[in-house]
């Protein structure tokens, strides 16, 4: 089913949390909603979902308005199912049971709710925990109840909020292949909420970059790393600096060296710049191009180290990747070999 924003706007006290948001969801595509917390993500899901009531604009589902000027469609009837981070499993039912009970309540036999319950226990690998209650299961295990659950309900639209939000790092990147497994055997529209960018950008068809109630850019996952539309969504998806550089006849200087980056020139002045780790090459002393800095901070991330270099005439530090260890004070020299423009 596909999902149609437009104009979408929801305030509490006057303090707008969803602040005029237009999209169009294909269906089946998985889209991924990405800003730091309080930008409005929760909210804006739980318009989508019928529980919250619009102030403005509407929302169509599969091409039915669910949303609008007076109208406003209980949750019940918008068709959509639900994963949230806290799993709101019902601790003395059974796995099967949990899976089975809401087939139930929404009026199939309890024969025919267990079959179907037994059926997508087996799509999350759990069919022989079927038995047991939710307390014996491990977090992971208890998230793929309720993606189970989700699923026998044959929701053409899933809601999911910071889904892998209480799990450990390692079920973290587990979890996030299944949900791409899980995408594909449902083949429902999923509209995913998190935080965490690195979690969107390995999850989603397309991604929203979100700030302050608003989408500041949309698009595929590696559009928006390789093309951030500003030095907001820059700063905000994947490792780098932004800083200052200045365009001359079509040439781009940092800190008085030309240097390559990818984008529109434009006209000749002050622009930013995004260079990331990958873009920066150190060098050997005295090669031609070449910036030199000392380095303010090393931490060993596991198989490289992370450095911070402090370039004079540059306020932020670059971040680089060193395949050796640094020490704090050295002094290095840098072949910028790539960074975009941002758009003015
Ligand atoms: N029921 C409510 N009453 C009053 N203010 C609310 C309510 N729900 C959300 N807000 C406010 O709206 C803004 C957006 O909140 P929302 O929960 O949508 O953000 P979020 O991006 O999901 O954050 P998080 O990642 O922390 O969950 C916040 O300033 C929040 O305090």
């Amino acid at each position: 089913m596909s999902i149609t924003l437009t104009d979408l706007r929801k305030s509490f006290s006057g303090k707008p949390a969803v602040n005029g948001i237009d999209i169009d969801i294909a269906p089946g595509e998985f889209f991924a909603i990405v800003g730091a917390s309080g930008c409005g993500k929760s909210t804006l899901l739980r318009l989508i979902a019928g529980l919250e009531v619009a102030d403005a604009g509407e929302i169509a589902l599969g091409g039915k308005q669910v949303s609008g000027p007076g109208l406003h469609l209980p949750s019940e009837a918008r068709g959509v199912g639900f994963v949230f981070q806290s799993y709101a499993l019902w601790p003395h039912l059974d796995v099967r049971g949990n899976v089975a009970f809401p087939l139930e309540a929404a009026g199939l036999r309890a024969v025919e709710a267990a079959r179907r319950a037994e059926r997508h226990l087996t799509t999350v690998a759990l069919e022989h925990y079927a038995s047991r209650k939710p307390a014996e299961l491990s977090g992971g295990q208890r998230q793929r109840v309720a993606l189970a659950r989700c699923l026998a309900q044959d929701a053409g639209i899933i809601l999911m909020d910071e889904p892998l939000a209480n799990l450990d790092p390692h079920l973290r990147a587990t979890m996030e292949e299944e949900l791409v497994a899980f995408h594909r055997a449902a083949a429902a529209t999923t509209v995913y909420i998190t935080h965490d960018q690195r979690e969107a950008m390995a999850v989603a068809d397309r991604m929203a970059v979100m700030a302050a109630g608003r989408f500041l850019q949309v698009g595929a996952p590696d559009e928006v790393y390789a093309r951030p539309a500003s030095a907001e969504v820059a700063r905000f998806i994947g490792e780098g600096v932004v800083h200052p550089v200045t365009v001359t006849d079509g040439v781009v200087s940092l800190a008085g060296q030309p240097v390559p980056v990818q984008g529109e020139g434009g006209a000749d002045g002050p622009r930013l710049a995004l260079f990331r780790p990958k873009d920066l090459v150190v060098t050997a002393h005295g090669e031609g191009g070449a910036l030199t800095g000392r380095v303010t901070a090393v931490l060993y991330r596991g198989g490289y180290w992370e450095a911070k270099l402090a370039v004079d005439g540059l306020t932020e530090p670059f971040l680089l990747h060193l395949p050796r260890r640094a020490q704090v004070g050295d002094e290095l020299a840098l072949c910028v070999s790539d960074g975009w423009l941002l758009p003015e």
